[in-house]
């Protein structure tokens, strides 16, 4: 079973500034949660909060697995934190980085075989498994950070602006690799500022200026905002 992070009336500044005011989530485990919200809003401080990285001013986060209350501590073994820039590196090849991680989480060599030879496919980075990380494509260095994460198969998966800045081909291989993965055995939360992945995601939270202002499926938000395309959120927000 997969972890359900619920997030109880949580305020955080940083600096002076009020990036979370009071914020409440529940994200249900087993499903694709997308956070959503303009740039500022507070989505990278509420998931260092969730992956434990940042500890709230006030109010609780509270983690289950399988229904049963589980510690901060027990979370971090299974929970994979995927930063907006994430750091490889240069020198060391995709094959060599995916070697690093089996032995940091103790990964049986049948084991690591057989799920890096999955995550290589599904990458489409079994041609560059030898290349050095420093000399990857932007999308490709994602994609080596993802498989990274992936290989210890963690219960709770997330995924900070993942995509940004990737090409379509290689931004569709990796929600791909994200759905493949999702499922019982895996929460994920990912920030996005693209409209078209929020609308694929099961259970979408708005957030804008540290404060969460819906959350639905996306079909009960396009409702709620009266609008006809997602990507039009902000906009009909904003007015
Ligand atoms: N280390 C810091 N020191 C001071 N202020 C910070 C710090 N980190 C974040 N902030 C501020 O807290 C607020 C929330 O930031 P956060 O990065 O969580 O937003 P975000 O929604 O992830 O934005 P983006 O989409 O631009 O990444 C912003 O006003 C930001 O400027």
């Amino acid at each position: 079973m997969a972890v359900e992070a619920d997030i109880l009336k949580v305020s955080k500044k940083m600096g002076a500034t009020p990036a979370l005011n009071r914020v409440s989530a529940v994200f249900e485990a087993g499903i694709v949660h997308g956070v959503i919200g303009p740039n500022g809003a507070g989505k990278t401080t509420l998931m260092r909060l969730t992956a434990g990285l940042l500890t709230a001013d006030s109010g609780q986060i509270k983690y289950k697995n399988d229904g049963k209350e589980i510690y901060l501590q027990q979370v971090k073994n299974i929970t994979a934190y995927f930063p907006q820039e994430p750091s490889l590196y240069p020198d060391l090849s995709c094959m060599e980085h995916l070697e690093f991680f089996r032995d940091l989480y103790s990964i049986e060599q049948k084991e690591f075989e057989k799920r890096s030879g999955e995550l290589l496919l599904a990458t489409g980075m079994e041609p560059f498994k030898e290349r050095a990380a420093g000399k990857l494509s932007g999308g490709m260095y994602k994609k080596l950070g993802l498989m990274c994460v992936l290989l210890n198969r963690p219960k709770l998966l997330l995924l900070d602006e993942p995509t940004i800045g990737v090409d379509p081909l290689s931004r569709q291989q990796l929600w791909d690799l994200v759905y493949k993965f999702a499922g019982k055995d895996m929460t994920i939360i990912v920030n996005t500022s693209y409209m078209d992945e929020a609308e694929r995601c099961a259970r979408v939270h708005v957030l804008d200026k540290g404060s969460v202002i819906a959350n639905g499926t996306p079909k009960e938000l396009i409702e709620k905002f009266k609008i006809t395309n997602f990507a039009d959120i902000f906009l009909k927000h904003d007015k």
